[in-house]
């Protein structure tokens, strides 16, 4: 898979090129190019926002050097997936996480400001797909954050990233419920002893205790998780607790 990102702030990019994922490129499982907008740029400035039409705060990022920066980085692709980080997007899922780790060219631009002229992303969308998508519902400073959380949640997806891809199977919500809690050694820690249940053996009861906990915790903490799962996924039991 490739992965391009066009940012005014390249070096924002650096951790992705440390730990798992820096092996990961350095495997070839991934490549990773960071491009500084500014590149695209023409006045002695190297100007990239401007005032926005209809009056407002802050400032807009101008059409004309995304437009050129877009055209460079997809150029000869001929079916790159453009990908704009923004509070107004899409939310981002696993379900979208599993759709991007499928694709062989991913292309990120960073907003910063207010964000990007949409006349960008209208235009991208005549040649490429293009999704406007949302990590979450609180706004950051800019999209380089946004893409380094999309970027881990794809590769860790990728074959041969993770030591161990049962990791990746058994995730929080592929079953459409929360991870219940996790324990180690030592078996009692301050005080608190491991639930025996997981030092019993008994693999059904263990099974069975951690979607207790699962589903005890998704209720708690992601009730809209629940209403969402198929009708069929939860037995009298399950609703039981
Ligand atoms: O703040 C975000 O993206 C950066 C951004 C892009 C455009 C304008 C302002 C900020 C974001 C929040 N959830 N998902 C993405």
């Amino acid at each position: 898979m490739r992965i391009d990102v066009v940012t005014i702030f390249p070096e924002y990019l650096e951790p992705l090129r440390a730990a798992l994922l820096g092996r990961a490129i350095e495997r070839g499982l991934l490549s990773l190019g960071v491009h500084d907008l500014r590149r695209w740029t023409y006045d002695v400035h190297k100007g990239v926002d401007d005032s926005p039409y209809g009056g407002g705060p802050g400032m807009v990022m101008k059409p004309q050097v995304w437009g050129e920066a877009l055209d460079e980085v997809c150029a000869g692709d001929p079916a790159p997936r453009l990908v704009v980080p923004t509070p107004a997007g899409r939310p981002f899922t696993q379900a979208m996480a599993h759709e991007y780790a499928a694709e062989p060219h991913l292309v990120f631009a960073c907003g910063r400001y207010e964000g990007i002229d949409q006349r960008v992303v209208d235009d991208a969308a005549t040649r490429m797909r293009v999704d406007e998508v949302s990590i979450g519902d609180y706004v950051l400073v800019g999209g380089e954050v946004a893409v380094m959380v999309i970027v881990e949640a794809v590769a860790r997806l990728l074959p041969g990233v993770l030591g161990n891809p049962a990791s990746a199977q058994q995730d929080s919500f592929s079953d459409g419920l929360l991870e219940g809690p996790s324990f180690t050694r030592p078996e009692v820690w301050r005080d608190r002893a491991v639930p025996d249940v997981l030092r019993s053996g008994n693999h059904a009861a263990i099974t069975r205790w951690r979607r207790d906990r699962a589903i005890e915790r998704t209720f708690e903490r992601r009730p809209d998780l629940l209403a969402a799962l198929p009708p069929d996924a939860l037995d009298k039991h399950d609703r039981a607790l």
